[in-house]
């Protein structure tokens, strides 16, 4: 094949992520909360071709439900390719092919993934050469997960979850995913913690001006001991994915029951992540959990981010 050939068409593939720790802080006045994530990139993903193309456009498929997804420039994939497209000045268009494996809308950054994949195939196709800063300034741009699916592996968020710096992390983590039906919607997670802390301000700690992440999380993961991560995993959107869907807390009970070291809402749900000792007691799990009528798959990180293959 040639050289011309090969660059006609690329594919990338970018990984959906778990929030092991995530800690929200107040509404700013920008629409968004303060927050600190540490984020772990893990193995369910999305593949994204571009192809040369006069036009944006895009086509959907994949091991999950994508029948929410848009294909119209409402789709962040294209959204991304748009932006690169109007920021170097390229005059043409491309055509993504996005082949889905993680959930829609399930707090796991599917979407944030097909962006991330967008940026570095069309950078790619194009030959447009972006400085990694610049890719990850777009990516800022276009959510706040988006430059955590550029960079993968596993990182610590702050700001809107867009700053990151890299965290060590040793050995894998075996999770066991369980996926619901019907997403839940981002901003509608963040509203109903509001009204939760408003409603309940008498009881619960005031919120922490500068959110920041456990350093008993990040011992752990440098430690690769899924024990220590366990004990100290916490998601602070969990207990409005709760509220909005009440039926996820005896999940998380079964799961934990069944093996897990602990459960987790993913992001901001209404995805589960149990996570597992080892590799074995991950497939144990998602046996009895799949067996019990559950959508559960069983997923392990860190892993690379946007990476062209
Ligand atoms: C829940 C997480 O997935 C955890 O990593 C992220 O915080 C959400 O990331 P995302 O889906 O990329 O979010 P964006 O598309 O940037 O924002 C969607 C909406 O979520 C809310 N939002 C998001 C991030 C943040 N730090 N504070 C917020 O309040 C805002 O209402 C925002 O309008
Ligand atoms: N390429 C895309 N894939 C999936 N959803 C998309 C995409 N582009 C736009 N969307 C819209 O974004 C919404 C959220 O999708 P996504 O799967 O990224 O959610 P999420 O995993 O909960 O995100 P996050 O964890 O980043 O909050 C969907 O309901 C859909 O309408």
């Amino acid at each position: 094949m040639s050289e011309a050939a090969t660059t006609d068409r690329v594919h990338v593939r970018a990984p959906g992520k778990i929030n092991v720790f995530f800690e929200v802080g107040d509404l700013e006045e920008d629409g968004y909360h303060d927050v600190a994530s540490a984020y772990q990139a893990v193995s369910a993903h999305e593949d994204v071709w571009a192809e040369a193309s006069d036009r944006f456009t895009v086509s959907v498929s994949g091991t999950v439900e994508v029948s929410g997804v848009p294909l119209d420039d409402r789709n962040l994939a294209v959204r991304a390719a748009r932006m690169l497209a109007a920021e170097t000045g390229y005059p043409g268009g491309v055509h993504l092919e996005i082949r889905k494996g993680v959930p829609v809308a399930g707090g796991m950054g599917g979407g944030s993934a097909d962006a991330a994949a967008a940026l570095v195939a069309c950078d790619a196709l194009w030959g447009t050469g972006l400085p990694s800063a610049d890719l990850h300034a777009l990516a800022a741009r276009l959510g706040a997960d988006v430059p955590f699916a550029l960079l993968g592996g596993t990182a610590v968020g702050t700001g809107r979850g867009d700053e990151l710096s890299p965290a060590l992390a040793r050995g894998r983590f075996d999770w066991v995913i369980v996926t619901s039906g019907e997403g839940l919607s981002t901003p509608d997670v963040y509203r109903e913690l509001d009204r939760h802390r408003q409603l309940h301000a008498a009881d619960i700690a005031p919120v922490r001006r500068r959110p920041t992440v456990d350093p008993g999380v990040l011992q752990a993961l440098r430690a690769g001991d899924p024990t220590a991560l366990a004990a100290t995993m916490r998601n602070d959107l969990q207990v409005a994915a709760l509220r909005m869907r009440p039926a996820l807390g005896a999940i998380l009970e079964r799961g934990e029951r069944m093996g897990a070291l602990a459960g987790i809402v993913s992001g901001s749900g209404p995805t589960l992540a149990f996570l597992a000792e080892n590799e074995e007691s991950a497939i144990d799990l998602q046996v009895v959990l799949s067996a019990e009528g559950h959508e559960a798959l069983h997923v392990h990180g860190p892993v690379p981010g946007a990476r062209v293959r």
